[in-house]
């Protein structure tokens, strides 16, 4: 599903949703948008449209249910974030001093609830249409529930709803947040977001909606990612690993069974590494120099001072489809309309840390229609 023939399967999909976004915005032209919130219901329908084949309908439903999908995946990844003192003193543990564990459980109750609902939806309208199935994610995954696994490994419906769960928080605030954040240093840094405009009416033109044909040869624009995921990482901790054998890395004894945290924020800011890691410069990695050396700096995780999507056995497991949406989001922004900061704000580019890497403060932009006919954006 995640690989890249399941990818172009979907294709219609990815892009009945992405102008389902360029039609609500062309509706805001002139007006301030949360552009995260609007990348963020943009990434939820197209993963929930490959999961269970919904998406949020009206523009009413479209706000209220992307709200609260929003709301329980920031309360998750906040609470995967927060330090817990049961991890320092495992004794305490009993007594939730933090009160975590109850309001995971919560949480947890929250997303039990939401998945219950979808799946018996599911097999109720799989039962009525008289063998008649849904092609998507949860059909294959009901279907190995019921037939208890692949023969190796059982198969329950907690793991069907683990794993819903899994692709729900991982996919779609890491997603969005990328985007906000190019679009945040792009509106900081004026030339770069032109850069990426002429690009772009170079290949694509203003007669017509960018597709994903044309992102392979948007090269600048993918520095541009690759920037952004460099200085702020979707995950900057990655997610929690655990040695199941006594390891030595770096001369620091690791003993099996401890949290590791790898923090590539910092790894990817490690001044003896990069050239002014603070700085926002895309053409980073066309040089030889100032970060770049001749090494392999993409994103497989095959060099430790780049690893965005994560390294080794547990990489990031949608790195195709990361790729596809925030290029795809980011060429739509910004080949469809112009972008401004409301007048007399200011545009903050401060970090809020925890799990997943965000803005400290929403970006607020205006966005101004730039193709050449007013059509194309009802198409
Ligand atoms: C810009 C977007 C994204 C970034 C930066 C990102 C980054 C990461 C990172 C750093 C990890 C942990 C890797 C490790 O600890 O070694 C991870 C895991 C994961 N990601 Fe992503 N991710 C993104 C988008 C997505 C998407 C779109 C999906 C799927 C819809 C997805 C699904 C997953 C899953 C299922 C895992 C857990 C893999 C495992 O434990 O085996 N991610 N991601």
């Amino acid at each position: 599903m995640l690989g890249p023939a399941g990818l172009d399967n979907v294709h219609g999909l990815r892009r009945r949703e992405f102008m389902a976004t360029l039609r609500h915005l062309h509706a805001q032209s002139g007006k301030p948008v949360d552009v995260g919130a609007q990348l963020f219901l943009n990434v939820m329908n197209v993963v929930t449209s490959i999961l269970w084949g919904s998406n949020v309908g009206s523009e009413s439903e479209r706000t209220a249910v992307g709200k609260e999908f929003r709301e329980l995946v920031a309360d998750i990844t906040g609470m995967l974030g927060a330090p817990n003192v049961s991890d320092f003193f495992p004794a305490l543990a009993p007594l939730d001093l933090q009160g975590i564990r109850n309001k995971s459980d919560l949480l947890k109750d929250r997303f039990d609830d939401i998945f219950a609902r979808i799946i018996q939806k599911r097999t109720e309208s799989d039962q009525s249409a008289g063998g008649e199935m849904a092609s998507d994610f949860l059909e294959y995954m009901l279907k190995l529930e019921k037939e208890g696994g692949d023969g190796k490994t059982t198969f329950t419906m907690t793991n069907v709803k683990a794993l819903l769960m899994d692709m729900v928080i991982g996919g779609t605030e890491t997603t969005s947040n990328t985007v906000e954040w190019a679009m945040a240093e792009m509106l900081q840094n004026r030339g770069m977001l032109r850069k990426v405009q002429e690009e772009l009416d170079a290949v694509v033109g203003r007669d017509g909606m960018v597709e994903e044909t044309h992102l392979p040869k948007l090269h600048y624009l993918h520095l541009v990612i690759k920037e952004t995921l460099r200085l702020h990482p979707a995950l900057p901790l990655m997610v929690p690993h655990c040695p199941s054998e006594d390891a030595t890395v770096g001369g620091h004894r690791v003993p099996a069974g401890s949290r590791v945290f790898v923090n590539v924020w910092a790894i990817q800011r490690d001044p003896a590494v990069w050239k002014d890691p603070e700085q926002f410069i895309p053409e980073r990695f066309l040089q030889a120099d100032g970060g770049g050396g001749g090494r392999r700096l993409d994103f497989t995780g095959s060099e430790q001072e780049y690893m965005p999507f994560g390294s080794g056995r547990r990489i990031c497991a949608g790195i195709a489809m990361a790729e596809r949406m925030v290029a795809y989001s980011l060429a739509m922004l910004l080949q469809a309309f112009d972008w401004e900061v409301p007048a007399g704000e200011r545009l903050d580019l401060a970090e809020r840390f925890g799990i997943v890497m965000k803005k400290a403060t929403p970006l607020v932009a205006v966005p101004t229609p730039r193709l050449s006919n007013p059509d194309l954006y009802s198409a």
